[in-house]
């Protein structure tokens, strides 16, 4: 049964984040998916990105500060910090949707979740590190101009505690705690891939029922380099994870290899356009051969759980490498080149895929005069960078020398 006027949605200011959004996208629609995906994104998303997110959600939304009431905006700017925070609460304005869940582009569905959707507004799970706070990674919520312009005005009259959505929504919906159990999602709609170390015990007892996990901190999936020959996640660094968080990060991978990646490929066939300037870079490329163009492969509960990725709960204690073999799928790993015709650069991301390694980079990329003009003209400012106050005065004063 679809529901048409419900929607999962997620959220990606750029490229990089949007590797994410598509991971959980494609997670999304191998458990049967029943309601619409919907994506908001930002101008700084790259067009090549916007063409890939619309193969995987129903609807990409740019959301833009600008477009905000005169006064927000007016306080935005002196606000600049809350930009992100308010980005997010854009999802209050999806009002031809009655209901909908929110997902951060950091997480990966495990199984389906339709019963969220039976839920109130506002339902969220336990923040694992101050369980009287929800965490605003999951929640179910309502569209509503109305909320969304009390939640603005809160932000700008009150800030938010810890400077970002979280903090935000809970002094908003400060009754969460206390009011109505039912707004309490249980905790396996948003597990945190690193609270195994915390618990241990418990989420021996009780993380075979994970259904959401969330890669919340600082160390996200697409920092890590994976081998999709061997199956293995890379360790960045100081970075070491749990087996469970291994598993975790596993199964985001072979969603990459295998439903995201043959996306770019469909591009390169043409299938798509990009808008001239941007170029994605895929060098050496093994790209599993995919059967669907789309990349998006039979849902897996209606498959047979040996033949594909796994559905929910088999990455759980599964890390062993022949296991971990085991949950890729059956895919021939090509040996060929993957490049998009000349003149056509992904502003943001670099992807290096070749046949023992996948990555993906941020890139740094030189702005012309112009491009930064225009920038600043959308709004598009680097605060707390190259933008920041006293970048421009060291540039005056240079100028007055
Ligand atoms: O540059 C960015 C940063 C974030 N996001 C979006 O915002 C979400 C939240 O950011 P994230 O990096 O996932 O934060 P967390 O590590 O999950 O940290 C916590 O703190 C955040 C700020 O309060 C909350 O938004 C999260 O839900 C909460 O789990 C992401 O998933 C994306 O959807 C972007 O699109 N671009
Ligand atoms: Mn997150």
């Amino acid at each position: 049964m679809s529901v048409t006027d419900q929607a999962f949605v997620t959220l990606a200011t750029n490229d990089i984040y949007c590797q994410g959004a598509l991971v959980l996208g494609q997670s999304l629609r191998r458990h049967r998916l029943t309601r619409k995906l919907v994506v908001l994104i930002t101008p700084q998303v790259s067009s090549l990105l916007r063409v890939i997110l619309s193969k995987v959600f129903d609807e990409v939304i740019e959301v833009n500060l600008i477009d905000s009431a005169d006064y927000i905006h007016l306080a935005f700017l002196k606000r600049p910090e809350l930009g992100l925070t308010l980005t997010k609460l854009h999802c209050w304005t999806l009002t031809h949707y009655s209901k909908c869940v929110f997902l951060d582009a950091d997480t990966l569905v495990l199984s389906n979740v339709d019963e969220l959707f039976d839920r109130g507004e506002f339902s969220a799970a336990p923040d694992p590190g101050w369980p009287d706070c929800f965490n605003s990674g999951v929640f179910v919520f309502q569209p509503s101009l109305h909320t969304h312009k009390l939640l603005l005005q809160h932000a700008m009259e009150h800030g938010s505690f810890d400077g970002a959505d979280q903090g935000l929504l809970n002094s908003f919906f400060r009754n969460w705690s206390t009011t109505d159990i039912h707004k309490h999602l249980p905790f396996i709609y948003n597990l945190s891939s690193n609270t195994m170390y915390t618990y241990s015990p418990a989420f021996k007892q009780f993380g075979s029922s994970a259904k959401v996990v969330h890669f919340l901190g600082s160390m996200k999936p697409w920092n890590y380099k994976y081998n999709p020959q061997s199956g293995s996640v890379l360790e960045q660094g100081s970075a070491s994870s749990s087996q469970h968080q291994a598993a975790f990060l596993h199964l985001w991978w072979t969603i990459y290899q295998n439903n995201v990646l043959p996306l770019y490929k469909s591009v390169q066939a043409g299938e798509a356009r990009a808008s001239p300037g941007h170029t994605l870079c895929l060098s050496d490329v093994g790209v599993p051969c995919a059967d669907s163009a789309s990349g998006v492969e039979e849902p897996c509960e209606n498959s047979t759980p040996s033949a594909g990725v796994p559905c929910a709960n088999s990455p759980l204690g599964s890390n062993q490498p022949e296991q971990a073999q085991g949950l890729l799928e059956p895919t021939q790993i090509v040996d060929e080149t993957l490049s998009l015709p000349e003149g056509r650069r992904s502003e943001d991301v670099d992807l290096a895929v070749s046949v023992s390694q996948i990555s993906i980079e941020e890139k740094m990329k030189e702005l012309s005069p112009e491009e930064e003009r225009r920038k600043w003209e959308e709004g598009r400012i680097d605060y707390m960078g190259k933008d920041a106050f006293a970048r421009i005065q060291e540039k005056l004063d240079r100028f007055l020398q």
